[in-house]
């Protein structure tokens, strides 16, 4: 039985491993290749190359692995096909590419598109979608596009015009997770989405490390949404597909990268990210009861791929190098978990926010609203033509064109018949005449107005016909040319589907049974002879002394990384507590106490954004009201304004007029600026709270120090801070107050 029937619809993270080739500069530094692959058995074996004999391999298996030599096309077959077709169909997809800095993610995700074959799965994934799109005629599609990118624990919109804008993450209980305010384009072709790629690629945050020069310092995600409508038994319906292509930043470790200064803090919130997509992966496989998906905003926004309701290919990339022997090995061991991880994938079904259907709506509306305004002999074809319009125009114009012809006609015969009779009936038939002419004038009158009349129901058609054109082009639909080319692709793909899942399969059950096998020992099975027994027995002996042995080595290997990561823990943790040390300081000496207070009391930690913000006061209740308008004035004013209009200030702002863009009014300054040289005091004291930790700065002010600040008091004697004088901070003028601090300062 497959794993997808085990439990209804539940199915393993697909989990594929890419090794890069060997690069320019390692083969320079003379590094050694350390990993094999063996495809067809799904294997990845890793040499420790500081190991020996047999406890130097690291085997490895996955549902896919790529070598050194995979061509991309191949990759995309493997990994993100079958997961495009699921979405085709009405299913939500995620791939995602893992891995060390500068093993191949972004070369695996978007590639290059010179030559065209080092396409990446990305663009590759475009003409598939729209390759399909053309030959299903029966299905009417609506495809949209996001992209964002995931910096510093911050999401922005890599497709909106200000791309710096920061966005935040919401919940619905229906759809789950979201990104509130995210740009969403409909993209009618490949080409148009590729544009939106490279659009956004141009805004994502790229730069150098010493491992990658084009690194990604970010995650990235570009998310496309498929709405398909399809009439079935007289009967609409709607499916929507969701996939997502993530293309994470790359682990790494500072001392192999030497980042510094913003890279550095990129690093750690890199990392830092990571290890929470680590821990939801190990808390999904050891079916813990809490998984900490709120720990990270990457994790939110995966919430649904990992253990949710998506089909999910993790790529994992690794560099071949020995070098790198313990990111590839610790790289190895995260996919080798994901691969447990089940999801329930399931096909959406007419949900209520479908975009093609409010289309689709909304084409019905505008037809119906133009066969009202153009009366009821109007047709509207499926193309949104009206071509008996024009027909009435016609017969307009031809009818009133013969009746004046014939009237013209029927005066020149009466006029001629006139002339040749008497000539006491002259003056008559000059009065008819002339009353011919008046009726001439006037039909003529009446029909410029109808032809008037006319072109402007023309134009009005014209505007409604463009409207509806424009939606029904959103809307795409498929060729019946291609249909037939699709069907038999569709097939194909089927069956190289099911063939691959069953070798996946095969090997995941070889892999348990291996396990298995050197654990238990024969005890049903029969023996000739004693020496027989013994032979079988010892050889299984032997086996599982084997298995001991690399697990052992397996143990070791994993608390000497584990080490090394705790080490790196520690240095981002100092880090971190330096920089909080230098806020602290800042905060403490230079903001008055009484607005940090008001600050705090204002702060509110939001669950939702993972972040303190600043409380909305309109919605707390505690708005300050408006004052009222002095009479005379149009709106509330303020006494500096009012002065200031008295003293006939120009300033536009104070004319009492609704004016928006006003510059700001600054408040009275009461600092004074900084005049470019800090005091030793002051730079003695920065110094130290940068350099050292707390006790060492409170031991030290007893040595060096002439004034230190310190936060709790009651750790020096009473008497001995009474016995010094007390020193204070200057106030800038002598008019303001001075400067209230929440430290305690005492000086030795
Ligand atoms: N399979 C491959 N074949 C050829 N070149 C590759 C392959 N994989 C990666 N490269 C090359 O290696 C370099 C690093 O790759 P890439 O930028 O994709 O790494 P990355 O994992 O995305 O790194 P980072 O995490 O720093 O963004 C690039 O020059 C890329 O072209």
């Amino acid at each position: 039985m497959s794993q997808k029937k085990k439990n209804s619809n539940e199915e393993c993270v697909k989990v594929a491993m890419r090794c890069r080739p060997i690069s320019k500069q390692e083969l320079i530094d003379n590094r050694q290749e350390i990993v094999k692959i063996d495809p067809e058995r799904g294997e990845v074996i890793v040499n420790n190359p500081k190991g020996e004999g047999s406890e130097n391999r690291n085997v490895f298996t996955f549902d896919v692995v790529i070598n050194q030599k995979s061509t991309q096309e191949h990759v995309y077959k493997m990994t993100a096909l079958p997961i495009v077709e699921s979405v085709l169909e009405g299913y939500n997809g995620t791939i995602f590419a893992y891995g060390q800095t500068g093993t191949g993610k972004t070369h695996t995700m978007e590639g290059s598109n010179e030559p065209a074959d080092n396409r990446g799965i990305i663009p590759r994934t475009f003409e598939h979608i729209y390759r399909v799109i053309e030959g299903t005629p029966s299905k009417q599609f609506l495809v949209r596009a996001s992209f964002l990118e995931l910096y510093n624990e911050e999401i922005r919109d890599l497709l909106a015009k200000n791309a710096k804008n920061k966005l935040q993450l919401h919940e619905n209980p229906d759809t789950g997770v979201y990104v509130k305010d995210l740009s969403s384009f409909i993209i009618q072709n490949p080409n148009e989405m590729k544009e939106k790629l490279a659009h956004g690629r141009e805004n994502r945050k790229v730069g150098a490390t010493k491992m990658n020069e084009g690194s990604s310092r970010s995650h990235s995600l570009f998310m496309i949404t498929v709405e398909m409508s399809e009439i079935r038994d007289g009967q609409q319906h709607i499916r929507v597909g969701k996939l997502n292509l993530v293309d994470l930043a790359g682990s790494e470790r500072q001392s192999k990268t030497q980042a510094t200064g913003e890279r550095f803090k990129e690093a750690i919130n890199i990392n830092q990210s990571l290890a929470t997509l680590g821990n939801v992966i190990s808390a999904l496989v050891d079916n813990k009861p809490y998984t900490p998906y709120r720990d990270s905003k990457l994790t939110r926004l995966l919430q649904d791929s990992l253990g949710g309701n998506t089909k999910t290919v993790m790529i994992a990339n690794i560099g071949p190098a020995d070098y790198n022997y313990d990111e590839t090995i610790s790289t190895l061991r995260y996919a080798s978990r994901a691969k447990s991880i089940k999801n329930r994938p399931k096909i959406n079904e007419d949900p209520k926010d479908a975009m093609i259907r409010e289309f689709q709506e909304e084409i019905n509306r505008l037809k119906e609203e133009l066969q009202k305004k153009m009366g009821s002999n109007i047709q509207i074809g499926p193309d949104g033509k009206i071509a008996k319009v024009v027909e009435v125009q016609k017969v307009v114009v031809v009818t009133d064109e013969q009746k004046l012809k014939e009237l013209e006609e029927q005066i020149e015969r009466e006029k001629n018949l006139l002339e040749s009779t008497v000539g006491k009936k002259r003056e008559q038939i000059e009065r008819d005449l002339a009353d011919s002419r008046e009726q001439k004038e006037k039909l003529e009158r009446q029909l410029k107005e109808k032809e008037e009349q006319v072109a402007k129901q023309a134009q009005e058609q014209e505007k409604y016909l463009q409207q509806i054109k424009e939606m029904e082009s959103k809307i795409i639909q498929g060729n019946k040319l291609k249909e037939t080319q699709r069907e038999k692709e569709k097939q194909l793909i089927k069956l190289q589907i099911e063939l691959e899942e069953r070798k996946q399969e095969e090997r995941r059950k070889q892999e348990e049974l291996e396990k298995n096998n050197a654990l238990v020992i024969g005890a049903q099975e029969q023996y000739k002879s004693l020496q027989e027994e013994i032979d079988a027995k010892t050889k299984k002996l032997n086996n599982i002394v084997e298995r001991i042995k690399q697990a052992r080595q397996q143990t070791n290997e994993i608390h000497e990384y584990r080490l090394r990561e705790k080490e790196i823990l520690l240095d981002e943790n100092r880090s971190i507590t330096k920089e909080l040390k230098l806020i602290d300081l800042i905060i403490e000496h230079f903001i008055p106490q009484n607005e940090v207070k008001k600050l705090e009391q204002k702060l509110i930690f939001s669950d939702e954004d993972g972040d303190w913000n600043i409380k909305d006061d309109a919605n707390e209740g505690h708005k300050i009201s408006r004052p009222a308008s002095v009479f005379g004035f149009k709106r509330p004013i303020c006494e500096s304004a009012r002065m200031a209009i008295k003293f006939g200030d120009s300033n536009p702002r104070f004319r009492t007029d609704n004016i928006l863009q006003l510059d700001l009014e600054l408040p009275e300054i009461i600092t004074e600026d900084f005049d470019g040289n800090v005091s030793q005091k002051v730079q003695e004291t920065i110094n130290i709270a940068l350099n050292e930790d707390e006790e060492e700065l409170q031991m030290m002010a007893n040595e060096k120090m002439p004034i230190v600040y310190i936060k709790n008091p009651e750790l020096i004697s009473k008497e001995n801070a009474l016995n010094q004088p007390r020193v204070r901070l200057k106030s800038a003028k002598k008019t303001s107050r001075r400067p209230q601090s929440g430290l305690k300062k005492y000086q030795y």
